[in-house]
């Protein structure tokens, strides 16, 4: 019998409590539960709380959770009740399909009409879910139930649109060639490849054979192309005269290429973000901007590889541009400037400040230390937020990549020489102007007394990159809360976790979002951290192809593994600041397909997987 007193009612944020310690005693994962509490349904008796249900909503579909009833009311048609509630909640939103995860209830579920199905037949926006990404064991059974006629189809007439034309880009448009689906490649610049023209004369610190995607390759060397001497490191401009215009040039390629097209906007033809019902089947809607016109195209599948390049992060080391920033505009370069040629008049006879703790801070200095040696009256100095120098200098050595590794101790060495004056651990806050032209940049010490340094003439801010997000502001997306990743990936790479250049092999699942059909590739899809590698988009490009092509089986297997930095570290502390992104280290270099990692790094380093239970639901 239930109690007289029973009442059921939708949970508030007041009930976390009470439902945790539910889960908890029947053995549940709560990973992820309390961001869904809006639609979990409570039966309690007076204050007592003896069942819940939840679920969480992607899109059409949704993920049912914390099925549970307080052992001592079990048995008496309670978990049936909650379940009904839900079910004609989620008709009433007009969810599609119910799916759940459970190891021990799929009895249970089998009675209430449910049916056991594989894995890969969850529909994308599950796949990044917490139960999907860990928090249920592997041998947990996935069900489902269809509560309305599945939609149809999205005409696959409709091109898959490829925004951005770098090298993870191209390597994309090259899989769906060999896929045969149709696609679009929309470039904002005039070439492709641009942003890596944008620091063409960095060399790159990963050999030819890691700088070129393999399906590109199949398809350039079918017409008569000769690959670049596999172990010489190319400079960035390189790759792009020798592999992505060739690759560019092909005339399947050309005809799909849109140069000059920068999109705007992308939402769902007829939907803005709330509207559920029908989401999956309506074509995506790009707007972009060419030849000084607005034009929209239809596209079945968004793959956004548009990187980071053009959204450097500023000097303030709050993350907000420095108060004065903008007025000094003139007097800062953000990024690589090529100091040895184009740029060299800017630099030579002037003190210049390099801000930044990644290679491409690595890779100004090194560049303004030899033209110190030729023009005198060069000076430069290096600020750096941390006061952790041994990171910035690298693993040396035990770098499995050796030129990244020779970068930081070349950089190293010129610190020990007297070669540059350092300002470690100094926290920018302000530039300002002053009459004579020259720049003088304040801010705090780690103990936060104010600092302040005069007389700079140039700034180079190599402080990393930024996603723009707004492309994505009509869809619905999820990413880390402070990466800016995909959601899945943040745990993986967060910098405030581990160094290590590990990150566990990634695809079409950890880089779904609730909206079905658009995937971030390359380096935006990591978002704010550093440690992105081009072999890394390439394999992503890949998988996420083959499971638009409906290849599940080549796109779950995933095969990447990352070379060592050789400086690990793991649990490092929430002040610590990270490392800034580099190109370098960011877009244009590609890693050995198998490094074997230091035997130091094997161990400390394994990437960061979420919570797991025993049980799951
Ligand atoms: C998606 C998910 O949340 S998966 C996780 C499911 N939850 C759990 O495993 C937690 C522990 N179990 C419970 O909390 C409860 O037993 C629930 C939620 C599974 C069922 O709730 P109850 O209120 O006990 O079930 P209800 O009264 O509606 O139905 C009882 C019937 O289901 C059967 N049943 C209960 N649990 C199971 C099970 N794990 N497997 C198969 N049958 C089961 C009972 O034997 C009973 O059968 P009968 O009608 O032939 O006597």
């Amino acid at each position: 019998m239930l109690p007289t007193s029973l009442t059921l009612r939708q949970a508030g944020p007041a009930d976390w409590p009470a439902i945790q310690a539910l889960l908890q005693t029947l053995g549940l994962p709560t990973a992820g539960a309390q961001h869904h509490l809006a639609t979990f349904v409570l039966a309690l008796s007076g204050e007592e709380l003896l069942g819940c249900a939840g679920a969480e909503v992607y899109g059409r579909h949704a993920l049912l959770r914390s099925v549970a009833v307080a052992p001592a009311w079990q048995g008496r048609g309670l978990g049936r009740r909650l379940l009904q509630v839900l079910l004609q909640q989620a008709r009433a939103r007009e969810i599609a399909s119910l799916h759940l995860l459970t190891q021990g209830a799929s009895g249970y579920f089998t009675r209430l009409g449910f049916a056991v199905a594989p894995r890969s037949s969850a529909p994308a926006g599950l796949q990044a879910s917490a139960e999907f990404r860990g928090a249920c064991p592997a041998d947990a059974v996935f069900m489902s139930l269809a509560l309305q006629a599945p939609a149809p189809a999205m005409a696959d007439d409709l091109p898959v649109a490829v925004l951005g034309a770098g090298p993870v880009g191209l390597a994309a448009a090259a899989q769906l060639l060999e896929r045969g689906l149709p696609f679009v490649l929309l470039e904002a610049g005039d070439s492709v490849g641009r942003n890596l023209l944008d620091y063409g004369h960095v060399r790159l610190f990963s050999p030819w054979r890691y700088n070129i995607d393999a399906s590109m390759a199949r398809r350039l060397s079918a017409s008569g192309w000769t690959a670049p001497p596999e172990d010489e490191l190319p400079l960035a401009a390189e790759v792009v005269e020798r592999v992505l215009r060739p690759f560019a040039a092909l005339p399947e390629l050309a005809r799909a290429l849109k140069l000059g097209a920068r999109v705007s906007a992308l939402s769902r033809e007829g939907m803005d973000k709330v509207k559920s019902a029908g989401r999956e089947r309506a074509p995506f809607v790009l707007r972009y901007q060419q030849d000084g016109r607005e034009h929209e195209l239809r596209a079945r599948a968004v793959l956004d590889a548009t990187g980071t390049w053009n959204q450097p992060n500023p000097l303030g080391a709050n993350g907000l541009p420095a108060r004065g920033e903008a007025e000094a505009a003139a007097q800062i370069h953000y990024g690589i400037p090529d100091i040895a040629g184009a740029q060299r008049a800017r630099y030579a006879g002037r003190r210049t400040l390099v801000v930044g703790a990644g290679h491409s801070a690595a890779n100004a200095l090194l560049d303004l230390a030899a033209l110190a040696r030729e023009a005198p009256g060069t000076r430069l100095a290096w600020a750096l937020r941390s006061s952790a120098l041994h990171k910035a200098f690298g693993g040396g050595a035990a770098d499995a990549l050796p030129a990244r590794g020779a970068l930081g101790s070349a950089l190293q060495q010129l610190s020990q020489e007297g070669g540059l004056e350092v300002l470690s651990g100094l926290r920018i806050e302000a530039v300002q102007r002053e009459a004579d032209g020259r720049l003088t940049v304040s801010g705090r010490d780690e103990q936060g007394q104010a600092l302040s340094l005069a007389g700079f003439d140039q700034i180079i801010c190599a402080t990393g990159q930024r996603p723009d997000l707004s492309l994505g502001r009509e869809l619905r997306l999820r990413l880390d809360p402070w990466l800016e990743s995909t959601e899945a990936l943040g745990p993986l790479i967060d910098p405030n976790l581990h160094s290590c250049g590990t990150v566990r092999p990634h695809g079409h699942r950890e880089l779904a979002h609730p909206e079905p059909g658009f995937y971030t590739l390359g380096v935006k899809s990591y978002g704010r951290a550093p440690t992105f590698l081009m072999a890394t988009g390439f394999e992503q490009a890949r998988s996420v192809v083959a499971a638009l092509a409906g290849d599940l089986e080549a796109a779950d297997r995933l095969e990447l593994a990352l070379p060592e930095t050789g400086v690990c570290s793991l649990g490092g502390s929430a002040s610590a600041p990270a490392a800034p992104a580099s190109p370098a280290a960011a877009g244009c270099c590609p890693t050995p397909a198998s490094a074997p990692a230091p035997a130091a790094c094997a161990t400390a380093c394994q990437p960061a997987t979420p919570a797991r239970s025993a049980c799951c639901g």
